[in-house]
């Protein structure tokens, strides 16, 4: 089932100044049957965009389809989608099993046919054996998968998921990626999900939707949003590392870290040019291992330029060299919009 935002417009009014623009005209789309991440810096408007498809937050404008159906002035009850939280709300006075056939036994069905029901769903999420556990003696990592359990009993044709992995330890989320992966490819539901972590998102998602204050800047796949990213904020925002920006009297150029080279320059020579690179000359001003690789950084005329360097010939703070880069892996923007060039 396909999810379509259009125009989406929603600001809130503050007691004081003025008001905060959530959503600021966006169009976005969820194939069916695709896991989509919308990710961006806190406060972007994720959420926002988030609770409009599920109708916890009602637009100014706009309006959101969910398959041939405009659900825009529906309750979230009859839009059949289903959310999960970042904070697993469970019921603590329910089992495991209470919580996750609640919505069932409240829908007519059966006890011993929910019954059936929970044990299916909680198997394939690895719970199986924690249903008459309390919420309070679950972990973590235990409760979100209740909550994952919870949502998917219905076999929704959408899942809307809010931040579910932000608050598990790094081991936990790391695995919790694969299964929320693997349940989107065994239900084959669209999926639309929630995350601060760029990481995260390029790990787990079909396409990505870029949001940067209450804008969608750029939906494609994690590939081709980190190969060529739409502007500069992008560029920075999506990568293990931000991209390298170079600004100065035309276009900002920018280099990934991963694609900057360093040699010896201990001479400080400034302008010595080869065909088909580019380059500065500069000061290696910290030097941070990262497991084999080491980023340095090194400050030149312009500010700072972050490499990734590889094996074990790792410089010096202190040592003079020159950061070169082929020429064709500069990426270029529009120096005011910050648009790609
Ligand atoms: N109920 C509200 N009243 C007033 N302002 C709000 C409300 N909810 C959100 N906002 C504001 O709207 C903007 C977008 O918030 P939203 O929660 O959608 O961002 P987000 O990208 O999900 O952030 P985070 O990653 O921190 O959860 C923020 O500036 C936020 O302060």
């Amino acid at each position: 089932m396909t999810v379509r935002v259009t125009g989406a417009q929603k600001s809130y009014r503050a007691r004081r100044g003025e008001p905060v623009h959530a959503l600021d005209d966006v169009t976005v789309e969820a194939r069916a049957g695709e896991l989509l991440t919308v990710v961006g810096p806190s406060g972007s408007g994720k959420s926002t965009l988030l609770r409009a498809i599920a109708g916890l937050e009602t637009l100014d404008a706009g309006s959101v389809m969910v398959g041939d159906v405009d659900v825009t002035a529906l309750a979230p009850g009859r839009r059949g989608v289903a959310m999960v939280f970042q904070d697993a709300a469970l019921y603590p006075h329910l089992s495991v099993a209470g919580n996750i056939g609640l919505g069932e036994r409240a829908r007519g069905r059966g006890r011993s046919q929910t019954r059936e029901r929970v044990a299916e769903v909680a198997e394939s999420l690895g719970i199986g054996e924690l249903l008459d556990r309390l919420p309070s003696q679950l972990s973590g990592g235990e409760r979100q998968r209740v909550a994952l359990a919870r949502a998917v009993i219905r076999a929704p044709k959408v899942c809307l998921l809010d931040e579910p992995l932000s608050s598990l330890d790094a081991d936990l989320r790391l695995r919790m990626r694969g299964e929320v992966r693997d349940l989107q490819r065994r239900t084959g539901a669209t999926m639309v999900h929630v995350t601060h972590d760029q990481a995260e998102a390029m790990a787990i998602g079909d396409r990505l939707a870029v949001m940067q204050a209450g804008r969608v800047v750029q939906v494609d796949t994690p590939e081709r949003v980190f190969a060529e990213p739409a502007t500069s904020f992008v560029a920075r925002f999506v990568g293990p590392l931000p991209m390298n920006l170079l600004t100065g009297d035309g276009p900002t150029r920018g280099v990934r870290p991963e694609r900057v080279r360093l040699r010896d320059n201990a001479a400080g020579d400034v302008d010595q040019v080869e065909p088909g690179l580019s380059g500065l000359a500069g000061v290696v001003e910290s030097v941070e291992s990262a497991g084999e690789d080491a980023v340095v950084r090194v400050r030149h005329a312009g500010g700072v330029l972050l490499a990734r360097v590889t094996g074990t010939s790792r410089p010096s703070v202190g040592d003079q060299l020159r950061a070169v880069w082929d020429a064709g892996d500069e990426h270029r923007f529009d120096r005011d919009t910050g648009e790609r060039l």
